[in-house]
C-alpha cells in the first residue's frame, strides 16, 4: 500500500481520546488491540469499529478488515488534504467484549468495590498512558495527577536551573508526591485573568498529544504574573548544546524529530519555533520536540514582550505570508544544517546584525548547501530540499517521509543516540 503515516484516534466513551501514529503497512490488527488494551486494561477487546463514508459503523476483526479500513480512509481523503500532507485522524471505537463485570447500558463497567459510590464508571478519566514504550508506575501516577488538573507550585520542589531563553527560565524540579523529575518553564507575563484562562484552555490540547517524539505535558498554572509550564524532564538537555553532531547520529535523531513533527501536523498542530534548543534528548536515546506553540494567545503574549525575527524562520513567514507546514520544513532544514555544521546556511549572516538586516539576509540570500565533502549526498540533498525558497520546490511532507535520508534512518537507532548522549554528558562532566 505504501501510504504515509497518520493518526489512529482511539475513542472510548467517557475517556480522553488516545492518538497513535501508525504506518499503515506496518501496523497489525493484533498490535492495535494491544494498544487499545492500554486504554481499557480491564476489558477484553476483540474488535473495534470505524465509520465509513455514510457514517455507518464497520466492524474490524482481523488484518484483512483492517486493510479495508485503511483503504477506505485513503479513498475518502480529499485531494487537497493529500497534497498538503494533512491527514485527519481516523477514529476507531473499541468494541467492549462481555465479562463477568456488572455493566450499564453503555457497556461501561460499573464499580462494585468497597469505595464505590454506587454508579460511578470505573473507567478513569485520566489521559491514557499511550507512551507505547513507557508504562512505568511513575508515569501512571503522573497522569492521575493530571486528571485532577491540579498541578500547583507547592507540588514541586526546585532542584536547579536548566537554562533560560527568551523571557523565561527552565528549572529541574521534583514532583513531591510521585518523586518524578519534571522540567518547569516559568515565563513572566503581565496578563489579565481572562487571557490567562484562555492560554490554559488552549494548552489543554497538549494533554492529548501522546507520542514518544513529543515531550509529555503535565500541566500549566499561573501564579501572579508568571506562567509555569510543567513537562517531562530530559536528562540530555537540548541539541544546541551538542553542536556539531556527527551525521550518523543526527540521521538517527532526525527520524524522531520528523516523527514528532508529522504526528503533530496530522493533528493540525504546528510547532512554530523549530530550532535546536527546542529538541531535547535523553540518555536512553529518546529525542523529543518541546515548546509547541499551541496557544495562540501565549505565542502572542510572548511575542509582544520579546520581539524578534529568528534565524530559523522561513522567508515567506518573515514576509507575512500564511504560516504553514512548509515553513516548518524550512526551519527543520536550517536546524539540521546548524546541528551538523555549527553554522547557519546564510553566508553573509553576522552576529551583530539588526533584526532588519537579518530579515533581509534570509529573504534575499539563497541558502548554502552542506559541504559535499563532509556529508553524504542523501543528507545534502535532503537539507537542500528543505531550504528551497520557492515553495513549489520545497519538499512536501509525503516526499519528506520517503526521502532516502529519512528512509535510511527510519528506525531512529536509539542505542546510537543513547551512547552519543551519554558520552557527551560524561565529557562535559569531566571538563566542568
Ligand atoms: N524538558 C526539559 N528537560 C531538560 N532541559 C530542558 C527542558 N526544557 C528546556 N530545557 C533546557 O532549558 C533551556 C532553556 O529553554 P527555553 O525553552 O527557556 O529557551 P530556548 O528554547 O533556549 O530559547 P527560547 O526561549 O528562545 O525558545 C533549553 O535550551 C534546554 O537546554
Amino acid at each position: 500500500m505504501n501510504e504515509p503515516p497518520f493518526t489512529l484516534r482511539i475513542h472510548v466513551e467517557g475517556q480522553q481520546d488516545m492518538d497513535w501514529m501508525v504506518q499503515p503497512e506496518d501496523v497489525t490488527f493484533q498490535r492495535t488491540l494491544e494498544v487499545i488494551s492500554q486504554l481499557l486494561p480491564h476489558s477484553t477487546i476483540t474488535a473495534f469499529e470505524y465509520e465509513d463514508e455514510d457514517n455507518d459503523r464497520v466492524t474490524v476483526r482481523g488484518d484483512d478488515e483492517m486493510r479495508n479500513m485503511f483503504a477506505d480512509y485513503f479513498t475518502e481523503l480529499s485531494e487537497e488534504d493529500r497534497a498538503r500532507g494533512m491527514f485527519p485522524p481516523l477514529i476507531i471505537y473499541p468494541k467492549l467484549g462481555k465479562s463477568s463485570q456488572v455493566r450499564n447500558l453503555l457497556g461501561l463497567k460499573i464499580k462494585t468495590s468497597k469505595s464505590d459510590s454506587g454508579n460511578e464508571q470505573e473507567m478513569s478519566t485520566a489521559p491514557p498512558d499511550s507512551k507505547l514504550d513507557s508504562s512505568s508506575d511513575s508515569n501512571k501516577s503522573i497522569h492521575q495527577i493530571l486528571a485532577c488538573g491540579s498541578m500547583k507550585e507547592e507540588d514541586l520542589q526546585y532542584v536547579q536551573v536548566l537554562g533560560s531563553g527568551n523571557g523565561g527560565q527552565v528549572y529541574k524540579t521534583i514532583h513531591k508526591s510521585t518523586k518524578s523529575l519534571m522540567a518547569l518553564k516559568v515565563i513572566q507575563l503581565d496578563l489579565t485573568p481572562l487571557v490567562q484562562k484562555q492560554i490554559l484552555s488552549e494548552m489543554e490540547i497538549l494533554h492529548k498529544c501522546n507520542s514518544v517524539s513529543i515531550i509529555a505535558f503535565y500541566g500549566a498554572f499561573f501564579n501572579e504574573n508568571k506562567i509555569s509550564i510543567c513537562t517531562e524532564y530530559m536528562d540530555g538537555g537540548s541539541l544546541d548544546r551538542y553542536i556539531p553532531v556527527p551525521e550518523n547520529v543526527l540521521g538517527a535523531m532526525s527520524a524522531h524529530i520528523i516523527n514528532g513533527l508529522v504526528y503533530m501536523w496530522n493533528l493540525k498542530i504546528l510547532h512554530r519555533d523549530i530550532k535546536p534548543s527546542n529538541i531535547l534528548v535523553n540518555s536512553t536515546g529518546q529525542v523529543k520536540l518541546c515548546d509547541f506553540g499551541v496557544s495562540t494567545q501565549l505565542v502572542k503574549s510572548i511575542a509582544t514582550s520579546f520581539v524578534g525575527t529568528n534565524v530559523y524562520m522561513a522567508p515567506e513567514r518573515i514576509q507575512g505570508e500564511e504560516y504553514n507546514i512548509l515553513a516548518e520544513v524550512w526551519s527543520l532544514g536550517v536546524t539540521l544544517f546548524e546541528i551538523s555544521t555549527g553554522k547557519l546556511p546564510f553566508s553573509s549572516l553576522t552576529a551583530n546584525m539588526t533584526p532588519f538586516e537579518l530579515m533581509d539576509c534570509i529573504i534575499m540570500q539563497n541558502p548554502q548547501s552542506l559541504p559535499s565533502d563532509k556529508f553524504s549526498p542523501d543528507f545534502v540533498h535532503f537539507v537542500n530540499l528543505c531550504l528551497q525558497k520557492n515553495l513549489r520546490q520545497r519538499i512536501s511532507v509525503d516526499r519528506l517521509l520517503t526521502h532516502p535520508f529519512v528512509k535510511r534512518n527510519e528506525d531512529g537507532n536509539s542505542q546510537l543516540v543513547a551512547e552519543y548522549v551519554k558520552q557527551t554528558l560524561s565529557q562535559r562532566a569531566v571538563k566542568s
